[in-house]
Parts: C-alpha cells; structure tokens; sequence
C-alpha cells in the first residue's frame, strides 16, 4: 500500500497491553535477548495486536500482511513523527540532521543524492569493481584453510559497500579498520537501543568511530573518482543544491557517506545467513554452480543481465531474507492518536511490523520454518500471494533504496567464492547472536575451504 490513503479515523478497540514487565526496562529483557520468538510468543498469547514496554518506550506491535500494508502505508509527519523514535537513536551514533533525523523535505533531498550511485547504469559500473574487490581479497588464502564466516562477509560488505558508495580508493585504503569501526557503531547502537542514549560508554564508542571515519572520507573521498568518472561522488554531493537553495558542507556530506555506509551493513547479515543456508543443504551446490557456467559466457560478467539469470541463487537469497532478516521491527511512532486495524494506538506508541514474526506466517508461507527456495518459483510464488508478504527490505512509503544493490553484492560475493572455493560448515548447526541489532549469524561460524581445480 503505497499510495494515500484516508487518515485513519480515531477510536477502535484498546490494544491488549502484555503484563509482566519490570520497572523502567517494562520487557527490555525477553526482547533484546530473542525479539522474534518474544514477538512470536506474544502475539501467539494475545493475538494480532499486542501493547508492550521496551526502556523509555511503549510499543504497539502488530501482525499478519493486512497490519503490515497499513504501518507501511503511515503518512510522515501527520500520522508517523519518526523523530521520537530514531533521534534518540542515531542522532548521538551518526550525528544530528542527516539521513532519518533531519527533517522530511531535507531527508528526502538526502536520499535524492544517493539514488544516482543505486541506478541501472551506476549498478551496471559497480559489477566489475564488486567481483574485483571479492578476488582481491581471497587471492593471499592457501590451498586450504577456515575462515569465521561473519568475519569475512563484514570485510568483504564493507569494502564493496565503501568502493561503490564512496569511491575505490576509499574503499582499499580503509582496508579492515572500515568493518571494524562500523561494528563499533552497530555496537553503540545495540547499547542505546537497550539502556537508551544515556551511558558515556556508547556515546564515546560512536563519536569515535563517526569522527574517524568522517576524517577519513574528508581525507580521501575529494580525489576519489571512480573509474570513468570526472568527479568524485564527494564532489557531486558538495555541487548538489538542496531546498531553499542550501548546499552541504564538507563536514555534513562525509556524514551522509557515514549514513550511507552505515544503511549499508545489515548486507554483511544477509550475505553470511544465504552462505549458511546454503551451506547447511550442500544439495543446492550444484544446482547453483550449473546455473552459473550457464549465466556467465565470460568471467567475471559486466551486465546485469548475466547477474538476472542467477535466479536459483537469487531464491536462496530469499530465503536468507525470509528466514533471517536483518532489522528485526520497522518502527512507526503515532504523531497522533491512530486507528491501526480496528485498535486505538495512542500518540507517542511506537507501530511496529515485524519482518522476522510476518515471514513465518503459515497463512502466508507453506512450511515456514523450512529452507525451500523453491517456494519463489512462478507455480508457488509464495511471497506475491499477499501485499507486504516479504518485507525483510522493508515497504509501502519506506522501501530500502539500496535493496538492489545490496542483493547485487551478495549475489557477486556468492558466485565468486563459489566458483573457487568448495566450502563445509564446520558446526552445521548455526544460532542467531543476540547481541546485535540485526539478527546476524552467532560467532564463531567456521567455514572450512578448498580451492577447486579449473
Ligand atoms: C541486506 C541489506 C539491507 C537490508 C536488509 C536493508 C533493510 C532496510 C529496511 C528494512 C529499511 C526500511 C526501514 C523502515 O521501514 O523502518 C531500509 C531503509 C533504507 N535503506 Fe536499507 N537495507 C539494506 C541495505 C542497504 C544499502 C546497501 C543501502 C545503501 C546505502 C541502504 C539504504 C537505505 C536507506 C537510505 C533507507 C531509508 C529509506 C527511507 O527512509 O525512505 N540499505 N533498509
């Protein structure tokens, strides 16, 4: 549902509100440790709606893809104030009036200034630079080793993430301090999401890390042009004009870029839940090996085309997303009083639709809980039965503007490893960490490797 729609008229019933949670941090303890089998719990108690307290807020969570189209569908400002959720949040982590803590019309230009790096062609510059980067980094392995496979799909992310975002000598002169001062701010946020921006710890842990990299992109982006361009994408931001006429300064745009690569990093979760996926149903090697020497004439490929044909590769990544989504609730604060699927959500609630609680519906998915690519073949296709059925990418108003992109790089780092590398889990059994933000695979997850013979 992305199109306007009616405001919402208020009344409705009242929300069942969960009992149960302590003093301050109401059900902080059960949801920060497990959200989706807490969520799971609670609505399987209370049905689809259910009212519960997290540290310094009261949250409305609801269920099912009817709920989900209509959060999704929120008008900004008059229905949805996103500011009395993320400024707390990631204005002290990613700096105050850039990405989702500015104001609208000034968010909008923001997002404006990354769409030209998400575009076909802009996709189609990034192919070789991804393959080149996932090469680049697996040239120094020996015949036949392990590797954490967390570790390793953080470092090649980031750098994809941060040649194609930035520019390629960003990218390879950051080298591993880059995911690793990115975990840091995902570190800091977990602790402001759990104890509330309160603590010097995180706040010390974010600025450091914000200021390095800001320093960094100040540094190097300027010169950083990417092959065939004449500017650099810092330079295109520093030309833009945005509303009223204003323009970013220097500071403002390498903040932005931090934001970008910041948006970027649930892509190292879903790049590392399709390898153990796949990798704990060793029966999909083949089938995605054959399909591609059949995709690819030449290696490494140049057009998106050749990537399109990895549709085997492209379901496994489905399931990855279905399975394991990264961001565990997209969160809709009420600016007003709503009327959301016949409950009253008073102002201040916070709405959440849940991708990890919507994803194992069986009204929706045949055997939720299996892995079966197979279920997005056209005869199946699951997930278009229903609106807002898959929304590990979020929807409606909010759809993820680099879901292309992170999909491309996966698919690349995938089909390169692949091509060298025969790979085996070393615990095939392989839980969530629960101390993250996003769902990412527990540590260590030790993948053994060979090289195959060509
Ligand atoms: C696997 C990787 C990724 C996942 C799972 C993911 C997921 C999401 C989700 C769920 C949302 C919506 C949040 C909400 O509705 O509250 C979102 C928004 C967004 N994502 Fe991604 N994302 C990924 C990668 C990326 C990348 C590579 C970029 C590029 C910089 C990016 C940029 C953005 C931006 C700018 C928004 C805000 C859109 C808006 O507010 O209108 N994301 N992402």
């Amino acid at each position: 549902m992305t199109g306007d729609h009616e405001p919402l008229p208020p009344g409705g019933r009242e929300l069942p509100a969960l009992d149960g949670g302590l003093p301050l941090i109401g059900h902080g303890i059960p949801f920060f440790r497990d959200p989706v089998g807490f969520l799971a719990r609670v609505h399987s108690s209370r049905g689809e709606a259910v009212a519960f307290s997290l540290p310094g807020r009261r949250m409305a969570s609801f269920c099912g893809p009817q709920a989900n189209a209509l959060i999704l569908g929120l008008q900004d400002d008059t229905e949805v104030d996103r500011h009395l959720f993320y400024d707390p949040l990631l204005a002290p982590l990613l700096g105050p009036g850039v990405g989702l803590t500015a104001p609208s019309e000034l968010m909008k230009w923001q997002h404006s200034l990354l769409l030209p790096l998400l575009r076909r062609d802009a996709l189609t510059r990034h192919i070789p630079v991804m393959f080149d980067e996932v090469e680049r980094y697996v040239a120094p392995w020996d015949g036949h080793g392990t590797f954490d496979l967390l570790a390793v799909m953080r470092d090649l992310s980031a750098r994809i993430a941060a040649c194609c975002l930035i520019g390629p000598r960003f990218g390879r002169t950051m080298g591993p301090a880059l995911p690793r001062l990115l975990g840091r701010l995902e570190a800091a946020l977990f602790a402001f999401a759990v104890i509330g921006p309160r603590g010097p710890l995180p706040h010390g842990l974010a600025d450091r890390a914000r200021e390095t990299l800001v320093h960094a992109i100040k540094e190097i982006a300027p010169r950083d042009c990417p092959e065939g361009s004449e500017r650099s994408h810092f330079e295109e931001l520093m030309r833009a004009t945005g509303p009223g006429g204003s323009s970013l300064d220097e500071d403002t745009a390498a903040a932005l870029m931090v934001n970008w690569l910041f948006a970027a990093v649930p892509t190292t979760a879903l790049a590392a839940w399709t390898g153990v996926l796949v990798l704990q149903h060793p029966q999909w090697l083949p089938v995605l090996r054959a399909e591609q020497e059949a995709a690819f004439a030449d290696y490494p490929p140049t057009t998106l085309s050749a990537l399109h044909k990895l549709e085997r590769l492209s379901h496994c990544l489905l399931e990855a997303e279905r399975l394991h989504p990264p961001i565990v609730v997209l969160p809709r604060p009420a600016a007003r009083d709503l009327n959301i699927h016949g409950y009253r959500v008073p102002r201040g609630y916070v709405v959440c639709a849940s991708p990890g609680l919507s994803h194992r519906l069986t009204s929706v998915f045949r055997r939720p809980e299996a892995f079966d690519p197979d279920r997005y073949l056209p005869d199946r296709a699951e997930h278009r039965t229903t609106p807002q059925a898959l929304i590990g990418f979020g929807g409606g108003r909010h759809p993820c503007l680099g879901a292309t992109l992170a999909q491309q790089t996966i698919k690349v780092i995938w089909s390169a490893l692949l091509r060298a590398f025969d790979f085996e889990l070393a615990d095939p059994e392989v839980r969530e960490a629960r101390t993250t933000v996003m769902r990412l695979p527990r540590r260590p997850c030790t993948v053994r490797y060979r090289r195959r013979k060509r």
